[in-house]
Order: structure tokens, then sequence, then C-alpha cells
């Protein structure tokens, strides 16, 4: 297949009082391509992993814009063909293992019955390949971890679980929702070792939200920077840290602690910067609202 497995097109959501929470977003993640989300907390970033899968909090609605995966339009379908769709092509990867698992039923069955209901694969195809991605992700005794409840397992260990089963259908897109926020930092960097070793070994594309902008030089190509739901920057990662083109990107920069330099200062993102912004959007939301008059 040739052109980008996801192609978001002017997307704006918003609360039921119109109040917008992304802004015109545009973005495309080609195939294979690992694309980071950055920006602070508030900034829309899992709101657009959220309706990329589908899954938009109730009272939040798509007022403009087109969603495209695999150049399919996703909201020409119905609900059920567009749940299937995305079910079949994608998966995410989300912030917190813990809640992400079902406490009362076994790890075997979370992991085999999406393969079986959605991919139709046998049982025992289902639990090869659950078996194969588990010890690729160096969970030591995989037939056990199938039989074991979600909190006999550390939080490091559950995170696994869910990369593993995530990546067991080969989808061809995996949203990452900031998938090493909750664990201690011995494990987030290997926990960010394993998507990424996995990702070039399958060639996914993966549009990984982070507020770090460390994860992002470590992760991806492309970066699409987000401030109040709308894009300041999308610009390939090397070229965002050679010259960064928005001065909001270069404060997040900024604002990053350098782990492989200790000594270098690091400052927040300036108040009157964030203040120009807030004001810039609001001046842009008026006309648009005068103009929609
Ligand atoms: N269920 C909801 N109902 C209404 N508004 C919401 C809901 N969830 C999030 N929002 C609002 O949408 C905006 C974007 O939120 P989102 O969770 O996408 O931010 P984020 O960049 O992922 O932040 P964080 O890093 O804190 O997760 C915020 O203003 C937030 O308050």
């Amino acid at each position: 297949m040739t052109g980008p497995t996801l192609d978001i097109q002017n997307l704006t959501v918003a609360l039921p009082n119109g109040a917008p929470l992304l802004r015109d977003v545009s973005l495309r993640l080609q195939p294979g391509e690992v694309r980071a989300l950055v920006g602070e907390s508030g900034a829309g970033k899992s709101m657009i992993g959220k309706a990329v899968l589908g899954i938009l909090p109730p009272k939040v609605r798509r007022t403009r814009g087109e969603i495209l995966l695999r150049g399919q339009p996703l909201n020409a379908l119905s609900p059920a063909r567009r749940r299937r769709e995305v079910a079949a092509f994608s998966a995410l990867i989300p912030q917190d293992p813990l809640t992400a698992l079902n406490p009362l039923r076994k790890i075997g069955p979370q992991i085999l019955d999406p393969l079986r209901r959605i991919h139709g694969w046998s049982t025992t195809r289902a639990r090869d390949r659950a078996l194969e991605l588990l010890e690729r992700v160096q969970i030591r005794a995989p037939e056990r971890v199938l039989d074991s409840y979600p909190h006999a397992l550390s939080g490091g260990m559950r995170q696994r679980v869910l990369i593993a089963a995530a990546f067991a259908p080969s989808p061809r897109l995996i949203v990452a929702d900031e998938p090493t926020t909750a664990l201690d930092v011995t494990v987030q960097k290997e926990i960010l070792r394993l998507i990424r070793e996995l990702q070039q070994e399958t060639g996914t594309a993966v549009l990984f939200v982070t507020h770090d902008m460390g994860v992002v030089a470590k992760i991806s190509q492309q970066v699409t920077v987000l401030f109040a739901g709308k894009v300041m920057e999308d610009a390939p990662t090397a070229q965002v840290f050679t010259g960064a083109a928005h001065p909001y990107t270069r404060a997040l920069i900024a604002a990053t602690p350098s782990s492989a330099d200790l000594t270098r200062p690091f400052s927040p993102v300036p108040s009157d910067l964030i203040g120009e912004l807030h004001a810039q959007i609001a001046r842009e939301d008026a006309l648009r609202s005068e103009a929609t008059r």
C-alpha cells in the first residue's frame, strides 16, 4: 500500500458549548514511522489518540475535519463498521497498565480473546503468538503469566504484557499514550527500548503521545508539537532539536532536563509566552466563530 497509514485533516473537536479541545489539527503518519505528539498537560495529545481510535469522551464531538486510516475516511463508516476497521488495523498501548487490564480475568483470555474475536484466529494460533510476543518482551515464564491475574504482576510486567498484546496481531498503527509515565524511572527506559525495537522489527507506524522532549528524541522521526489543542510545529525530530521554528518548541526543549548533561540549566516554559499563545488562540477562535455566524 502507498500513502499514509494515518492522515488527520483539519480535525476540530469541541465540547457541547462549542469550546474547542482540538483546533484544526492536521498530521500524517507514514507506514513504519514514529510520530511523537508532544505538549504540556491538557494540550490535547490524548484527545487526538482517542479521536483516531473512535473513543472520544461522551460529550466531546468532532465538529470539523476528517481522519483517514490507510486512505479510508473513518467518518463515512457506520459506528459498528468503524469500530471493526479500527480494531483490525490499530492497537493502543495505554498510559496506565493496571486500569487497562480487567483485574477479574486472567491475562491469557485478555490477550487471546481479541485475537480470536477481531482477527478470527484459532485458539492455538492466538496462544502461540501470545507466547512468542511475551518472550519477545522478555517475560521469562510466559505460560505462567498467561495463567496469572494482573495483580500478580508488577507495573513494568503489566506494561510488557500490554505491549505484547498490542503488537501480537501485527497492527499497521499503534497509538502509545504516555506508555512509560505511570512506571518507575528504572523501568521506563526498558519499556521505551522494547517499543522501539518491536516497532523497528514489525514496521508498525506509531503515534507516540508524550510530554517529554527527551522521549521524543529517543523514539520518533517526526514530531507534532501541540499547545491548547493547536499544532505549533510539525517537523522531523532531528530538525526540531537542531533548530525549532516555533518559540514554544524551543521553550519545551529548554524545559527538558538533559540526562547527558546534568550541568545544562533548564527552565520552565515562560509564563508570558504561554499568555501570548493563549491570547493569539482566543483571537483566532473569535475570528473563526464570527466567520461561521
Ligand atoms: N472527558 C472529558 N470531557 C471534557 N473535556 C475533556 C475530557 N478529557 C479531556 N478533556 C479536556 O480536553 C483537553 C485535552 O485533554 P488531553 O487529555 O487530550 O490532554 P493531554 O495533552 O493528553 O494532557 P495530559 O498530558 O495531561 O494527559 C483538556 O483541556 C482537557 O481538560
